[in-house]
């Protein structure tokens, strides 16, 4: 394509061919220049690309002339992440859904939209003066260090240091302003903000003055010795508790917190101080870190609790819960990337008769080929109509004893006087096969399957609560699972066991638990079966570090 070319569509922008003219004319005057870098360039003039780009920014232009163009939101890309929420289990409905799931998480878009929000957001205002030249003559280590305050917190914490009485730099929120910036350190001297002296003031007094500051901060600093950059840890932890920050009358800064919930990934950044670690949510497009507990104030504040609760306990959970004695803060976690023909066998957990065997046999039905569970041992007689090696491998109690004792069975467990349990060959072998290999075993057993060689991932099956219990399960005049020899409905103490026990795995066992489905409505229950085991088999997931390495 020639210069000439271009000029005649009437489209191309004119400083655009005029520019591309230019260049053809001063070709033969720029010896330095290879044809290789011309050609390049000349390609570029003449680029659709290129020149959509700069009719786009004239276009740009004539609205801000009129004073048009203002954006309509500053948060494209939280409503981004709310609408990835929202269709991530809905993808199956339809293929645009699948579509638009895929299309926002493309990094492009996502790009355009952090780009976006941080021009409405006016991220680059305001600009920086020049730096003042006249810096005291004796203040040779005396530093000045402007930063643009912009809605977000500065990310720096301060304290008066014990020793010399001035006020230092506390801590770096890791991402935050003062970080990106790379001018402030922990232990930095302030000597001034705005120009006023802090000599003498206290910390909150200091906080005022920052507070009351507007557009750009100036603080006269003089530098810590040791600064170098902040290293990042690279660990991950699953939260075993919620946290909000302004609950929290212990946090240095209330404003430096990071609120969580119980099983959010936080991705711990710091680990320097021994009672506040610095931590973003995973996921979360915010750079900015924040304060949360450590495991060690965590460990303390929990056993705290629990000496005060254990003087005025009345709750009603037996003593044989051995689990309550493990102190529950953080665990942490690695991604397990799924290995083709490989798959994590699938645990369904849950109170008897909440419908985990319906579940399980639904799916199943979908691809026999695919969804396998093994044969379960039990000392308990066979029925009229049992098969041996159908229902059960029907054994002696005796046997039972002996598997368990030479560790033949990966989770067994005793249920109304009679052992039940499942080889740990039946489930390698199924595995191996590269089946999903689906196992309904009883609650106690859980901590013996969740180990390093099996990898299961774990669903717990929860009812629902009394009333929608009893409504869904007498629609379709459901068989309890209470009376073996009689098939008839659950009554309502059966119903009451079922949440009984509910509440007593959830309570010891609900840290283990990777998913929870509430069995209200079966179909909707099975849904969402259906898409666990999909992510299973298909998507990465955090399972405990240890299992990865
Ligand atoms: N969401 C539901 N709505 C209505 N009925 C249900 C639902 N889920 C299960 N059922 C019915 O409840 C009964 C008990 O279910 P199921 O046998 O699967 O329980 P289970 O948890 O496997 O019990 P167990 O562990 O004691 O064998 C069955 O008749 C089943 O069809």
């Amino acid at each position: 394509m020639t210069a000439a070319l271009v000029m005649e569509n009437t489209n191309w922008d004119s400083a655009l061919s005029k520019l591309l003219n230019s260049l053809q004319e001063s070709k033969s005057e720029i010896p330095s220049c290879t044809d290789e870098e011309f050609g390049f360039l000349s390609e570029l003039l003449q680029s659709k690309e290129l020149n959509a780009l700069v009719n786009v920014h004239n276009k740009i232009l004539n609205n801000v002339k009129d004073d048009k163009f203002f954006p309509v939101l500053s948060n494209s890309m939280d409503i981004d992440i709310e609408v990835l929420d929202l269709l991530s289990t809905k993808t199956h409905i339809s293929k645009d859904c699948k579509e638009l799931f895929h299309l926002l998480q493309k990094p492009h878009i996502q790009g355009l939209l952090c780009a976006h929000d941080a021009v409405a957001q006016k991220d680059y205002y305001p600009r920086l003066p020049e730096i003042p030249l006249e810096v005291d003559e004796d203040e040779e280590t005396v530093k000045i260090v402007q930063l643009v305050k912009s809605n977000e917190p500065l990310g720096a914490t301060i304290k008066t240091c014990e020793v010399t009485g001035k006020i230092v730099i506390a801590r770096i929120m890791h991402g935050g302003a003062a970080d990106r910036s790379g001018l402030i350190h922990v232990g930095d001297e302030v000597c001034e903000v705005n120009g006023i002296s802090v000599e003498g003031k206290t910390p909150n007094c200091v906080l005022k003055i920052l507070q009351n500051s507007e557009g750009t901060i100036t603080f006269k600093i003089v530098p810590a010795d040791s600064k170098g950059g902040i290293r990042e840890s690279k660990v991950r932890v699953r939260a075993h508790f919620s946290y909000k920050a302004a609950e929290d009358p212990y946090i240095p800064c209330k404003e430096a917190g990071l609120d969580f919930s119980k099983n959010d990934v936080l991705h711990i950044v710091s680990q320097d101080d021994a009672y506040w670690w610095q931590a973003r949510r995973e996921g979360d497009r915010n750079m900015r870190a924040g304060l949360i507990p450590s495991r060690a104030l965590q460990e303390t504040r929990i056993i705290l609790e629990r000496q005060q609760k254990e003087k005025t306990d009345d709750d009603n959970i037996k003593n044989d819960d051995f689990d309550r004695e493990e102190i529950l803060t953080y665990e942490e976690v690695a991604k397990l990337y799924p290995r083709p023909g490989h798959y994590r066998p699938v645990v369904l957990i849950g109170p008897p008769g909440v419908g985990r065997n319906e579940l399980k046999r639904r799916l199943i039905a979908t691809d026999p080929d695919k969804y396998k569970t093994p044969v379960p041992y039990t000392s308990r007689p066979r029925k009229p109509g049992e098969i041996n090696g159908v229902e059960y491998h029907f054994v002696t109690r005796k046997k039972m004893e002996e598997y368990i004792e030479y560790g033949k069975l990966i989770e067994y467990g005793e249920y109304k006087g009679n052992l039940y349990g499942t080889s740990s060959e039946s489930v390698s072998s199924l595995i191996n096969a590269g089946y999903v290999c689906l196992l309904n075993s009883h609650y106690q057993a859980l901590k013996m399957l969740r180990t390093p060689q099996t990898k299961p991932y774990v669903i717990y099956i929860k009812p629902p609560k009394f009333e929608i219990l009893k409504e869904t399960r007498n629609d379709v005049r459901a068989r309890s699972t209470f009376d073996e020899s009689n098939s008839r409905g659950f009554t309502d103490e059966e119903f009451h066991e079922i949440l009984y026990n509910a509440a007593r795995i959830e309570f010891l066992y609900n840290h283990m638990f990777d998913e929870v489905i509430v069995n209200a409505d079966l179909s909707m229950a099975f849904e969402q079966l259906v898409n666990a085991v999909h992510r299973v088999e298909s998507e990465p997931l955090w399972v405990p570090a240890s299992w990865v390495q």
